[in-house]
């Protein structure tokens, strides 16, 4: 390996770092200085919205034996933005999901949520940020034998809000999603399109401030996919940065929001850039 460049002081560098890694570090540790520097001459002029709320620098994961799900992925997506990744299946849209809830651990590659690397965080930080982080995967893993409303209001339970709080914000998101009807069914006995609604609401049920959701429509009708999407932008104007996994080209063709093609683990286009 070529000896690396000098490194600028102050410089937070990753352990077994190799020289892109490096210089993806160098670039973004500049641009933080310039941001220190504008931010000291005015404060007002730097939006929230410009901060990375997801960074990954060259992340790998390999399964055994011999899986690569993700191969160098770097993007950097910003707090408050609406992010889609598409791709084949097996292209590993739920893997980079996993990564960074901290589902999985990268095999390589830093991974940082708000500019705090997942890698250090263990016990309360660690479980501090996954109750920040709402997820719909595509195994829902909803309890079968409790109710739909009962499954939407667990992330509020362990987060103590007071019952009523939690009674009238059920009803909400059992209205927006159409579920009205099924609010005392045990989810055991719902449809797949169903239980993906109520998977969907418990992971938004507490307002998280990052919400990944894997394949959010595949079971569902175009008026209902327009009800799902319409909740997740809501959430999304709310201030929640949104990553949706999804094969549903009607979700994302006409759509403002960046979408990341990924193709074999790698990432394959992206529009609007990398933000590094
Ligand atoms: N726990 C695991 N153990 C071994 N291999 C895995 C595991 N999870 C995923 N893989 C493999 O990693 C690759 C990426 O899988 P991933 O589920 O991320 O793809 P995907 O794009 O989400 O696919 P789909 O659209 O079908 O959900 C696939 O080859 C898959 O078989």
């Amino acid at each position: 390996m070529t000896a690396l460049g000098a490194k600028p002081p102050g410089m937070l560098l990753p352990d077994h770092c190799d020289e892109d890694t490096h210089n993806i570090y160098r670039r973004r540790f500049c641009n933080q200085e310039l941001h220190h520097n504008v931010t000291r001459m005015n404060k007002k002029s730097v939006s929230r919205q410009q901060e990375a709320m997801i960074e990954m620098i060259k992340v790998s994961k390999y399964y055994p034996v011999n899986v690569v799900a993700l191969q160098d992925v770097s993007v950097s997506i910003s707090t408050g933005e609406l992010f889609f990744i598409i791709g084949k299946s097996g292209a590993g849209k739920t893997t980079l999901l996993k990564l960074v809830s901290s589902m999985e651990l990268p095999s390589n590659g830093l991974i940082e949520i708000a500019g705090k690397p997942t890698s250090k965080l263990k016990g309360v930080k660690l479980a501090r940020l996954r109750q920040r982080i709402g997820v719909a995967y595509q195994d829902f893993k909803l309890l079968a034998d409790r109710t739909a409303a009962e499954n939407i209001a667990i992330s509020m339970e362990v987060s103590y809000k007071k019952p009523q709080i939690i009674r009238k914000r059920v009803r909400e998101l059992l209205e927006q999603l159409d579920l009205t009807d099924k609010h005392g069914t045990i989810t055991g006995e719902l449809s797949r399109g169903e239980q993906q609604r109520v998977a969907l609401a418990r992971a938004i049920a507490n307002s998280p401030t990052m919400i990944l959701v894997d394949e959010p429509t595949g079971n569902l009708d175009a008026a209902t996919t327009e009800r799902v999407m319409n909740l997740l932008h809501k959430c999304n104007k709310s201030g929640a940065t949104i990553v949706i996994a999804t094969h549903d080209e009607t979700i994302y063709k006409n759509s403002p929001h960046r979408v990341m093609e990924l193709k074999h683990g790698a990432v394959h286009s992206l529009t609007g850039g990398l933000l590094i």
